[in-house]
């Protein structure tokens, strides 16, 4: 099987289109109560702890999604000092402080990359993102429902910490995606960050991907050890989902501006990617924590008519 024929069946189902979805749920027989069809997935990759690699599994599962043919977005959220748009060797001239100031649309800030993969660029070097407070925040999440084309899935990369723009960020997305390494600080550094996403925002479902371990049984062990402790104080559902591997070639693509996915699709980190890239795809109807939080794409959030 060629590349390319493996990437496509790695996602078997094909896209709904908006206006195809009356249809589609009475094929499915779905029941009239179904009230609320959202069009857009949003996964925010966050972590705690920086440097864990939230950046390189945010940009490389965003980018094999979209070479397996998915419509997909990527946010970089990490105010200040954003950088995927380097990473990818993309050429932006604005960003999200030019959207905040109101001197463009979002739609305006969008750049073209690699396999039709769309991305926001989040601005480095800018005072004013590193300092944005948290109406700034809702204001960059609330942009996203004035999109005239929603992407089938949004992929926000989070910044390092817990501060609120992390965790406004990821309570706006419909699953959180916890990057953990096999650190002490990294283990410790994610459990606050549910903590909070849990106490603070009503998140309950999480899914941990393991990054930059040497096999499977240490990936396994990292995330039974941040099940434990979870499971011991807080209120919240965990979901493996499994580990990329350490991995030269992902250093290797970052130099040469690219996704590893792209330019080494047989690496090992291009199979782990994959492998998460087929588990999110299985993952079941988002738990829409509370109705009442700002979410991404809100807008989408409407009753069915005559469902
Ligand atoms: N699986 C891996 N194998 C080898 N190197 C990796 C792996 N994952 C990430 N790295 C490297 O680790 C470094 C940090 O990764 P990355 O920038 O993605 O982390 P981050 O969590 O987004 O950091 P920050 O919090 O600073 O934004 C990068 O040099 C990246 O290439």
């Amino acid at each position: 099987m060629n590349q390319a024929a493996g990437l496509q069946n790695l996602f078997s189902s094909v896209p709904v289109q908006r206006d195809e979805l009356p249809a589609f749920h009475q094929a499915a027989n779905l029941q009239p109560l179904v009230r609320r069809e959202r069009i857009t997935r949003t996964i925010a990759v966050a972590g705690g702890k920086g440097g864990v690699g939230k950046t390189t599994v945010a940009v490389n599962l965003a980018m094999v999604m979209a070479m397996a043919g998915r419509d997909v977005m990527l946010l970089d959220a990490d105010m200040g000092v954003a950088n995927i748009d380097v990473q990818l060797g993309l050429n932006p001239s604005r960003h999200l402080a030019h959207l905040l100031e109101g001197k463009c649309s979002l739609h305006d800030l969008i750049i073209p990359a690699q396999h039709g993969l769309k991305v926001v660029p989040g601005g480095s070097g800018v005072r004013r993102l590193a300092k944005m407070g948290n109406s700034e925040h809702a204001a960059v999440i609330r942009a996203f429902d004035d999109l005239i084309q929603p992407p089938e899935f949004l992929i926000v990369d989070t910044a390092a910490g817990v501060a609120d723009n992390v965790a406004m960020f990821a309570a706006a997305a419909d699953d959180v995606l916890i990057v953990v390494c096999d650190e002490l600080a990294s283990l410790t550094d994610a459990y606050a960050l549910i903590k909070i996403l849990a106490h603070d925002f009503g998140v309950r479902r999480f899914h941990i991907v393991a990054n930059m371990v040497r096999q499977a049984s240490d990936a396994k062990k990292l995330y039974e050890k941040l099940a434990r402790v979870c499971g011991r104080f807080l209120d919240v559902a965990l979901d493996y989902m499994g580990m990329i591997p350490h991995d030269e070639w992902l250093r290797q693509a970052i130099r040469r501006q690219g996704a590893v996915v792209d330019l080494w699709p047989s690496s090992r980190a291009a199979a782990g990617f994959k492998q998460l890239a087929g588990a999110v795809d299985t993952w079941g109807e988002p738990a829409y924590p509370d109705l009442g939080r700002i979410a991404f794409f809100s807008g989408q959030n409407v009753p069915a008519a005559g469902w």
